[in-house]
């Protein structure tokens, strides 16, 4: 990957670290390096107003360490609006290492990464993301408690995916209400682009509500794979985002949102699980109202996952998960009343509740 946004041109031209364009007042910036098990991670630890900072450790080939860096720290600082909005007593932060994850990921490098997360004493707690999964976790659980998104049978809440699907669905289904006037995603034109654990959890939603899904993926063999188990079509052309479509799915990587896809844009509604789907969160959030297509943040839309794992913290159950991962249908649909009425877009009127809880609790705790 990339780094999503800013190329490694432009990264270097900036400070280091706190002079970043994605560094946005991060509490705590730790660089982890074993020379053993050639671990080289970084934690971002965002904003900790709500509580401890929880977000999943991305593993990822990144060309250089600038392309790590701005990642995490545009992760971490999602991770922090994404608790506020759905109203979990949690900071935002998230991890990323540096490294192929089929090639070098091996569990003595998971237990290294885990005693670095262990002596932050709880201030970050990890949990699964892109290129990791619940038996990492289970690893990383063997050195420290501070980690969720452990298998079932460890005690957990297990595979996250499944939950974070169900709630771009609820929240998909939210905007199919607004734009449409009924949520009812029968015969829409769905196109899901990248088909990995959230994104074929969201097909199985979508078929179940006679939907026509179109695929689309840069990993062939998983295409077929999905294929043959769904009645979808896979996607033949190379220019997705001019296809008509009623709604585009991003459900693979951040910034696809951009100067180049809005304008060929013909969907309506943009919903989908990827973090930072807009490329700048002002001007591409400006660009879709003007051109009237409703975007439900992402933040807001892909909280099931961390709905789940903070189930393990707060010892909730399966119920009470699919019940709060359920009312993001309710706080998507009140997000695009705010937008229309305020006159902002629906990614401003969703950072405002973020921040308007934030700033509240830092009130209580300065009295
Ligand atoms: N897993 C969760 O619970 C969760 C929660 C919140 C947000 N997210 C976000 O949702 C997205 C998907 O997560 P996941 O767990 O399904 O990841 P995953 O790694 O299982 O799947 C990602 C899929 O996207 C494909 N892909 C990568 N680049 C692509 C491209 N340019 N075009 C098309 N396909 C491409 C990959 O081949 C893979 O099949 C990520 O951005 C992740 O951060 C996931």
């Amino acid at each position: 990957m990339t780094s999503e946004v800013i190329s490694t041109k432009e990264l270097t031209k900036m400070d280091p670290v706190f002079g970043q364009m994605s560094f946005d007042n991060h509490e705590q910036i730790v660089f982890c390096n074993d020379k053993d098990t050639g671990l080289k991670a970084i934690i971002g630890i965002h904003n900790t107003v709500l509580g401890p900072a929880l977000g999943g450790t991305r593993m990822w080939n990144y060309s250089n360490e600038w392309e790590a860096l701005n990642d995490v720290l545009r992760l971490s600082r999602g991770m922090t609006f994404k608790s506020a909005i759905t109203g979990l007593n949690l900071g935002g932060g998230k991890a990323v290492i540096i490294g192929d994850a089929k090639t070098q990921k091996t569990p003595e490098l998971m237990r290294r990464f885990g005693e670095f997360v262990h002596s932050l004493s709880g201030k970050y707690i990890t949990a699964e993301d892109v290129g990791m999964n619940t038996e990492d976790m289970d690893i990383v659980r063997e050195v420290t408690p501070y980690v969720t998104g452990i298998s079932e049978s460890k005690g957990g809440a297990g595979n996250p995916s499944p939950i974070t699907a169900y709630g771009v669905f609820m929240g998909m289904k939210a905007a199919a209400k607004f734009k449409y006037g009924s949520d009812v995603l029968e015969d829409k034109s769905v196109y899901v682009q990248g088909i990995g654990h959230v994104g074929e959890a969201l097909i199985e939603n979508l078929l179940n509500e006679g939907a026509k899904v179109t695929i689309s993926d840069i990993n062939q063999e998983r295409l077929e794979e999905v294929r043959s188990k769904y009645d979808v079509t896979i996607y033949g052309g190379n220019d997705l985002y001019s296809e008509k479509m009623d709604i585009y799915s991003p459900c693979a990587l951040g910034a696809t949102i951009n100067d180049s896809t809005i304008n060929k844009l013909q969907a309506s509604i943009i919903a989908g699980a990827a973090n930072n789907q807009l490329e700048d969160e002002v001007r591409h959030g400006n660009m879709l109202k003007k051109k009237n297509i409703l975007y439900a943040p992402d933040f807001l839309i892909n909280a099931g996952g961390i709905i789940n794992v903070y189930a393990e913290l707060e010892n909730y159950d399966k119920q009470e998960i699919m019940r709060k991962t359920e009312n993001i249908y309710n706080t998507t649909l009140d997000i695009f009343n705010r937008a229309e009425s305020n006159n902002v877009t629906t990614q401003v009127a969703a950072m405002n509740i973020a921040k308007e809880r934030i700033e509240k609790r830092k009130r209580e705790q300065s009295k």
